[in-house]
């Protein structure tokens, strides 16, 4: 591999012929080589958004000169295109701090910059104002805000609307509810579905909540949260320029101490993100009970056929949307785990976890974003509902009998159940042998439909 010479304050080494980055990435290139798995691309283009904010700002208040400056900003816009990601190759397992990640893009800008024939440096220019310490979790507030409100919000909203269309088509459909696994009392379909709108919806206010301290910024506090080297104003300018970037209202934090040395904000989001691992969890486990069979399980439902399932048994399909979202819950809880660890790492001025809390969380958003997605388009909204297999079950259920509990006493209406169920008999047929209720009055008492719709039975 053609190589080139690069230089930093630790001396020379070479670095390939053609990569943007400079001697600071390569070393640390060459001392994290643990996962192979360099921080996500959303992260390293809020970096290179807030280096472009403060190119700007620095420029604005005659710090900058015009002409880096305006290098600085061309080199940030043409890297927020994509065309250069290669060229942030470092570890998600690196320094604490996120040092290396952010030299990285200090040198790929002043690479960039220098192409425009003014000397520009990593560390005196693209980095002025700023440290590691303010940029990284600026970049993790940053990042995260823009992962949940143009990705994970309305990959939400889809899902939900999907299925309240799903709810309110089926609304005439009554089913036996499950408590424990086992018959429990009726409800109808719209109102099973609804409860996972509403879990939804619910998750959808917990992230809007959690946004507000999303917004707060780092930026300004510098190295240890007294914004040493940050010309007054910088802190409210760069939060301006941010907000007008993405149109979301960024502002500065309340303490720059708080927030450089902690990640609560983060472990917040990461907790709603596990939240909302719960719900798909539940509604995918929901969705594969009720298509289970199609002979010898519940068959409630029929989820869209999507692929062979078997490699063995011919003709076998399997609920393969809902098993890759319970898998990406599964991941959602785990990697929340480990944000909780890092959350506590915040010694003295700075929390050194922040590589880790950033691709956790952005992976998590973007894993729960795919698949509500998926479940809404796949699942949710091309199930057919086999509703011979609703009706038959439901007609037999001797737990309807509850109904009767306030006419003839809970001891009376179990041995009516108990008979029914050991004789296979309709619940209705052994309640009229065994109480003074006509037909009519049972008819009226048992009613499934009725049933759904709570209050006591008159
Ligand atoms: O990289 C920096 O700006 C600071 C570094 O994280 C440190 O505190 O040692």
């Amino acid at each position: 591999m053609a190589t080139r010479i690069e230089r930093d304050s630790m001396g020379e080494l070479e670095v390939p012929a053609d990569a943007l980055y400079g001697a600071q990435t390569q070393r640390a290139i060459n001392n994290f080589p643990v996962s192979h798995t360099p921080m996500p691309p959303a992260f390293i283009h809020a970096v290179v958004r807030i280096k472009l904010a403060a190119a700007r700002v620095n420029q604005a208040s005659g710090e900058l000169d015009n002409e880096r400056g305006e290098a600085i900003q061309k080199a940030a816009r043409e890297v927020l295109t994509g065309i250069h990601d290669q060229h942030f190759p470092i570890d998600v397992f690196q320094t604490g701090s996120g040092t290396s990640s952010n030299m990285n893009v200090n040198e790929v800008l002043a690479n960039l910059a220098s192409r425009e024939g003014v000397d520009v440096t990593p560390n005196d220019h693209v980095n002025m104002g700023q440290s590691s310490n303010d940029v990284i979790p600026t970049a993790i507030h940053l990042s995260a805000a823009i992962g949940v409100h143009e990705t994970l919000r309305p990959a939400l909203v889809h899902l939900r609307d999907t299925i309240d269309r799903r709810a309110s088509e089926l609304s005439h459909i009554v089913k036996t509810g499950r408590t424990h696994l086992m018959d429990a009392m009726p409800l109808r379909m719209d109102q099973e579905l609804g409860a996972w709108s509403s879990q939804l919806n619910q998750a959808i206010e917990r992230f809007d909540s959690a946004m507000q301290r999303l917004c707060r910024l780092a930026q300004g506090g510098t190295a240890v949260g007294t914004g040493i080297n940050a010309p007054d104003g910088f802190a409210e300018q760069v939060a301006q320029e941010l907000s007008e970037q993405t149109g979301l209202m960024f502002a500065p934090n309340d303490s720059f101490f708080a927030s450089l040395s902690s990640q609560d904000a983060a472990v917040e989001l990461s907790g709603q993100l596990k939240g909302l691992a719960c719900v798909i969890m539940k509604i995918a486990n929901d969705l594969r009970w009720m298509n289970s069979g199609p002979l010898a399980g519940l068959g409630e439902i029929e989820l869209e056929a999507l692929q062979p399932g078997s490699s063995i048994m011919p003709g076998k399909v399997n609920p393969v949307i809902p098993e890759s979202a319970a898998q990406a819950a599964a991941q959602v809880i785990g990697l929340d785990a480990a944000i909780t660890v890092a959350g506590q790492s915040g010694n003295f001025q700075l929390n050194v976890m922040l590589p880790l809390v950033a691709s956790n969380l952005l992976t998590s958003i973007n894993l729960m974003s795919n698949t509500s997605r998926l479940l809404a388009d796949r699942a949710i909204a091309t199930f057919k509902v086999r509703e011979e297999n609703l009706k038959a079950p439901l007609a037999r259920n001797p737990i309807l009998v509850t109904a009767l509990n306030g006419v003839i006493g809970y001891n009376a209406a179990a041995a009516i159940a108990k008979k029914a169920y050991q004789a296979g008999r309709p619940i209705i047929d052994v309640a009229e042998e065994n109480t003074d209720l006509d037909r009519e009055t049972l008819e009226r008492l048992l009613d499934p439909a009725v049933l759904t719709q709570g209050g006591i039975p008159e």
